[in-house]
């Protein structure tokens, strides 16, 4: 029976939409009768040289594009997008110096404070003085340890004006975590904060900072922004303040052009299994990539209102910052996203006039579970797109949207990551929504789900792949001169083709069905359960608040034990373990049924909010974990050692 969509775009959306304009442009210029996404998909696949060019060309990048498009197309890794061509990546988002605001920064102790471009461009041109007299220059590193505030995209901006490359985490990192990422890369200068504020706190950072200073030799200069009014912050004689150190004299901004793939971020994997990858980014494909998720994919315009959940430590940051080169008005926040109220986001909605409302998939569970019903507390006006990722965006999360928030909205589950900085699977402004499914492949990303034999499936699960290069592929891990590392994580896999490690489907509509990471899927008795499975089925249940899948070694097969967190007061019996069980059997199958169901307080997870499957796994079975440092709650791995209920 065909599935009925849960949300269609009107007509006039479509004929409205910048995706049918480029369509169209491509139908002229390329004398094409591209009909619909659908077809426009498989041209931008099966062209991808003239498709990245077209990129270029429409959102009229600020530069010299050079006579080649790609050398070497067919080769993964080795193909070299634009090879001739000229950039800065600041210098395009920074295109715009009009009265427009660019940025709004709301905190959760009640701060807002606001930019237009013009501000912006005055802001970073000041930075970029400082840095230059520093002798930043291209190719350095700075990093900012940072709360998602304006100071850090100003110190983003000015760092890539002059070529030179930007790094951030989030101030919440602990010191080791810290310099398993900054320590790798020799940065010359960190950006910090006195403090920042988290769940109702004012957390002093001083001494920590001070401890990762003193471990980075390669510093020449720290800059304290004052950020939540602490008096007692770091000194000393290579130490400033925000204020004392931009050079407000300075008015122009000189962009130093680089070539397409010369690095623009470095960005850092998850670092659950040893010291974190230090994977860089590309000027050109990065901004490449994001002028067409956000141009194309999310139909964002100047008059749009952006805005993200995110910390500087996860690439959705980097990934909002480019609204900018759009320009767009980016609605920035720091803090608890439940603090001081759940509602607390919906309430910016209507203040700011968000239109694009991004989140996680366990942002909307959590304030699901909380009984949260923004519809009916909130205007939500402005509203016409809700992006989510981090995890996989469950069927029943989709009805929850729909009916609890707005039933008139684009619902896009984007998924892709740190490795691309960027998505494969997203959403499309001229596509129906089906419950579940993530609207479409991202135009020119050749993306398709393989079974083990490299064969490609339809409607079936497997390992998603992309077969041919683009521009937003890594240039290179950090310290990595034969490649071997970066070759290792992507492409040991399947030859001259980009694994990802998501277990996926592609389904008939066009769209991708997400099952969970292909590294933490369950086998019990030979079947392969992706762990967004049994999640879907756990979270139906009332008392459970989130819950952790994995497989145990047993009796020379896998079983599948479920560990969850319930609501406060609840404790796991016998009539909860078997509502669990059959609330699973009866909406999966008996083999998804887990053998053991325990209880835990706390489910370890990564410093972007993303739960461990892996880490629990070694617990389980005695094994260590290799850097517990990667984790926000490192101490919640204990709850899953020597269970007497797995003995
Ligand atoms: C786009 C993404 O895939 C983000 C993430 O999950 O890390």
């Amino acid at each position: 029976m065909q599935q009925e969509p849960m949300w269609r775009p009107s007509a006039e959306a479509i004929a409205n939409a910048r995706m049918t304009d480029f369509l169209q442009q491509m139908n002229q210029r390329h004398e094409l009768s591209l009909a619909n996404y659908h077809d426009l998909y498989r041209w931008s696949v099966e062209q991808h040289e003239q498709f990245w060019s077209e990129v270029w060309d429409y959102f009229d990048v600020v530069g010299d594009k050079g006579a080649s498009v790609v050398t070497d197309k067919e080769k993964m890794p080795g193909a070299k997008w634009f090879p001739q061509a000229s950039l800065n990546f600041a210098e395009n988002l920074l295109r715009y110096q009009d009265d427009r605001l660019a940025l709004i920064f709301r905190g959760e102790d009640g701060q807002r404070q606001q930019l237009t471009y013009a501000e912006l461009y005055q802001q970073v041109a000041a930075l970029a003085a400082s840095f230059k007299k520093l002798g930043v220059s291209k190719g350095d590193r700075v990093a900012g340890m940072m709360p998602n505030c304006i100071e850090t995209i100003i110190t983003m901006l000015a760092t890539t004006s002059l070529g030179a490359i930007w790094s951030s985490c989030s101030p919440d990192f602990g010191v080791q975590g810290v310099l398993d990422r900054f320590g790798q890369i020799a940065p010359k200068v960190l950006i910090t904060v006195d403090g920042y504020f988290y769940n109702g706190k004012n957390l002093n950072i001083k001494q920590k900072t001070a401890d990762i200073v003193a471990k980075i030799d390669s510093l020449e200069q720290v800059v304290v922004v004052n950020f939540s009014d602490q008096s007692d912050t770091i000194s000393g004689t290579d130490v400033a303040t925000w204020d004392a150190f931009l050079d407000h004299s300075a008015s122009d901004l000189e962009f130093v052009r680089c070539d397409f793939n010369d690095p623009l971020y470095i960005m850092f994997s998850s670092g659950t299994t040893g010291v974190p990858k230090c994977i860089v980014h590309g000027i050109g494909g990065t901004l490449l990539q994001h002028m067409k998720e956000h141009g194309l994919h999310t139909d964002l315009d100047r008059d749009d209102r952006l805005f993200y959940f995110t910390t500087c430590g996860w690439m959705m940051w980097n990934w909002l910052v480019s609204g900018l080169a759009i320009g767009a008005t980016l609605v920035l926040f720091d803090g608890s996203p439940f603090a001081p109220k759940p509602e607390v986001l919906w309430d910016m909605v209507d203040d700011e006039g968000i239109s694009v409302f991004g989140t996680s998939a366990k942002y909307l569970s959590a304030l699901e579970k909380a009984h949260v019903k923004p519809r009916e507390s909130h205007k939500l006006k402005s509203l016409r797109a809700i992006l989510t990722t981090g995890s996989v965006l469950p069927p029943e999360s989709f009805d929850y949207v729909y009916r609890d928030i707005k039933a008139d909205l684009c619902l896009s589950s984007i998924s892709g990551g740190t490795d691309i900085v960027s998505c494969f699977a997203l959403g499309c402004p001229i596509l129906p929504v089906y419950r579940g499914e993530l609207q479409c492949r991202g135009l020119g990303l050749a993306v398709n789900v393989f079974d083990d034999n490299g064969q490609p499936l339809l409607e079936q699960k497997g390992e998603l792949v992309c077969e041919k290069s683009f521009p937003s592929m890594p240039i290179g891990f950090w310290n990595d001169p034969d490649g071997k590392r970066y070759h290792n994580a992507y492409f040991d896999r399947f030859t001259n083709t980009w694994a990802h490690g998501d277990y996926a489907e592609l389904t008939r509509h066009g769209g991708v069905i997400i099952y969970g990471r292909s590294d933490a899927v369950l086998n019990p008795g030979g079947v392969r359960i992706g762990t967004a499975e049994i999640y879907r089925q756990v979270e139906k249940v009332d008392d459970v608040l989130e819950s952790i899948a994995v497989g145990q070694k047993w009796q020379d097969d896998e079983r599948v034990v479920l560990f969850v967190r319930l609501r406060e007061g609840i404790t796991l019996n016998d009539d909860l373990i078997a509502t669990i069980k059959q609330t699973i059997r009866a909406n999966a199958t008996p083999r998804h049924v887990p053998a053991v169901i325990a209880q835990v307080d706390d489910i370890p997870r990564t410093v972007s909010g993303k739960i461990v499957e892996l880490a629990v796994r070694n617990v389980v079975h005695g094994e260590p974990v290799k850097n517990t440092d990667a984790l926000a709650n490192p101490e919640a791995l204990e709850q899953f050692r020597d269970r007497a209920e797995l003995q």
